[in-house]
């Protein structure tokens, strides 16, 4: 009523308002009508050209293609099994064709903008590693709202190069390695975790979801590493602020614009909680990244060595920056920089390696046989007392890099649950050759202006042409040496964490992390995925306690709810779920512990 009066006495009457909104309206409709138009374009000029495409219509671009493809998956099923499927499928899907394309273009505007995909691998390096496409457009929109796209992933040219060389002694094995003693706190805290929500005396535990408890230490290893102990002490009164002013804006973050998430992505609230997450992080970190630039450049000692800390090297960066005139030396300035670049790698680190942890410890329990054989590997090389873990590396770091085919099955799992990858930008004149030997040897694949070139890693680590029993989980194959083996993994194959200029930084960090992790748990208790007791626990949040024991019932029956077996991707509960985010593990994947006697 008072915005009407307000409205009104501005001589502002309903009809006024009503042409308003009518005019946007109709603006939006005729952008995503030109858009749509130049989107279809793009494919029929493929067409036109000769160049191999999906059946494609005006109307609904490659919609019913991908309608029927996914018919049969869960709704929240991560969008990296569609491309699993057209490879799969690619002799029905492109009947004009005896061998199967190296490139996909997919057209599903308005839900998405005009994809290219590599169905062979060496169209992969040919945009990552022969020549690196710089990063999409939408790629640095995800960023924005958490990093003003002042960080190292969003940065192009001469400006990266600079940053990733700072950056990079910071994230070496050997700094990873020394690292370990004090990244061993963390993991212990989060052994603690898992010990207290195991069940007593030999029994299984309650249901809970691991990956929530991953991601946690996921950041606190980002955290402590950054920081080094000193700073990283500093920040404790605030850090549970910082990480759910990270973590509230990983929510809200828009991952792909479409017609779908317009409303959320233009939503004023949504900005509002962005801009105060972003003001949380400026306030909470300034003060302790101020005190450290006053230490360093005030410091009698030499500067701090890139290597000492990230945070050192960080501040050592932008100070080198702003002498050289290019930042500017305000404060603001200075704290947007070390903000932004703080924020691409928790964001980069956090739920990734949580879920990477997920899935190794999945496989793992599903394929006792190979869990046994890294239990002894863990014997052998940490000792045989399982309490003695986190003692034994705090004196012997480097007894994780001896840790041979637990990393192999961590490989294994990566291969099989592969996360994020990359999407680059097609740039003016670009072109992706035909591969010798491919059936389009040397043909000019158009990789131009507007197309989002995406990586497809999780589809080529499931290419049965690339991966022999590409189904099966077989950690052997990374410990292959002879290249003529048909298991040997195939040259660049394997780009868990992407491979060329723009590969993952944190990648040691990572794999450490995670053998921390493996080592300190697996020899201690069993963890298995626990959903019949997920299920009943969700249906008494959602309905309370009546009926818990009719449903409890059905639990012993080992059926799920109310008999049905629950969503499934590829006959398994657990999948990579996000339908606009990273892959998670469907429901944070539910697990009980046991303690091992
Ligand atoms: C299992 C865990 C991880 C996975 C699967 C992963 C994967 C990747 C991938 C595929 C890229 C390439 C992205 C692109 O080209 O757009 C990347 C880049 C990056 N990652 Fe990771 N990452 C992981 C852990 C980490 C950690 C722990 C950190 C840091 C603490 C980190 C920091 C970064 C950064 C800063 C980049 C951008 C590098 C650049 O552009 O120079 N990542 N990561």
């Amino acid at each position: 009523m008072a915005i009407l009066t307000a409205l009104s006495d501005a001589g502002l009457g309903a009809r006024h308002v009503a042409l308003a909104i009518g005019v946007l309206l109709t603006s939006v409709v005729a952008h995503y009508i030109h858009r749509g138009y130049q989107v279809r374009k793009m494919f029929k000029d493929l067409e036109k050209q000769g160049i191999p495409i999906m059946k494609h219509s005006w109307l609904l671009g490659h919609l019913e293609i991908v309608g029927k493809l996914l018919e049969n998956y869960p709704s929240d099923a991560h969008g990296n099994y569609l491309p699993v499927l057209i490879l799969e499928n690619w002799r029905e899907l492109f009947p004009q064709c005896t061998s199967r394309p190296p490139v996909l273009y997919l057209d599903m505007w308005p839900f998405a903008q005009p994809f290219l995909l590599p169905l062979l691998l060496p169209i992969a390096v040919q945009f990552t590693q022969d020549h690196s496409l710089i990063k999409a457009h939408e790629q640095k929109q995800i960023l924005y709202p958490l990093t003003k796209n002042k960080d190292i992933s969003s940065m192009e040219g001469a400006e990266w190069k600079v940053w990733r060389k700072r950056m990079n002694p910071g994230f070496s094995i050997q700094t990873i390695t020394s690292r370990i003693p004090d990244l061993l706190d963390e993991v212990e805290k989060f052994y603690g975790v898992l010990e207290a929500k195991a069940g007593r005396n030999g029994e299984w535990g309650e249901v809970f979801q691991l990956e929530k408890h991953t991601t946690k230490l996921a950041m606190d290893i980002i955290f402590r590493f950054f920081f080094g102990k000193h700073v990283h002490a500093q920040l404790a009164s605030v850090q549970a602020g910082l990480e759910h002013a990270v973590m509230d804006t990983v929510k809200r973050m828009v991952f792909f614009h479409h017609i779908g998430n317009f409303l959320q992505e233009h939503n004023p609230w949504r900005k509002l909680r962005l801009w105060r997450n972003y003001q949380t992080l400026l306030d909470g970190f300034g003060p302790v990244l101020k005190q450290r630039l006053g230490e360093l450049t005030t410091d009698e000692k030499p500067r701090a060595k890139a290597t000492d800390t990230l945070v050192d090297a960080l501040i050592q960066g932008v100070m080198e920056d702003r002498e050289a005139g290019l930042v500017n030396t305000s404060d603001s300035d200075f704290l947007e920089l070390a903000v932004g670049q703080i924020g691409t790698f928790i964001f980069a680190g956090h739920d990734t390696t949580a879920s990477a942890i997920c899935w190794v410890v999945h496989l793992l329990s599903k394929h006792p046989d190979v869990l046994e054989k890294v239990r002894a590997e863990h014997d052998a090389v940490l000792g045989s007392n399982p309490d003695d873990a986190a003692s034994v590396l705090r004196s012997k770091p480097e007894l994780v890099n001896a840790l041979t085919y637990t990393n192999a099955v961590m490989k294994e799992a990566m291969r099989v649950h592969t996360n994020v990858g990359t999407m680059r930008r097609g740039e003016p004149g670009f072109y992706l050759t035909g591969p010798a030997g491919s059936g389009y040897d040397g043909m000019k694949f158009p990789a131009g202006e507007g197309w989002v070139v995406w990586d497809n890693t999780f589809a080529l680590h499931r290419d049965p042409e690339l991966w022999p029993k590409v189904h099966e989980f077989i950690p052997e194959r990374f410990l292959v040496t002879d290249e003529e083996d048909p298991m040997h993994p195939p040259k660049n194959g394997w780009r868990f964490f992407e491979l060329g200029p723009r590969n993952c930084i944190g990648q040691h960090l990572a794999m450490v992390e995670i053998k921390m992790v493996l080592a300190l748990v697996l020899r201690r208790m069993d963890i298995e995925v626990a959903w019949e007791e997920w299920d009943v626990k969700r249906y008494v949040f959602l309905f309370g306690n009546k009926g818990y024991v009719r449903e409890a019932n059905k639990v012993n029956e080992n059926r799920g709810l109310r008999g049905k077996k629950g969503p499934q991707v590829w006959g398994d509960r657990c999948y990579h779920a996000g339908a606009d985010s990273p892959p998670h593990v469907k429901d944070n994947m539910p697990v009980h512990i046991q303690l091992r006697q």
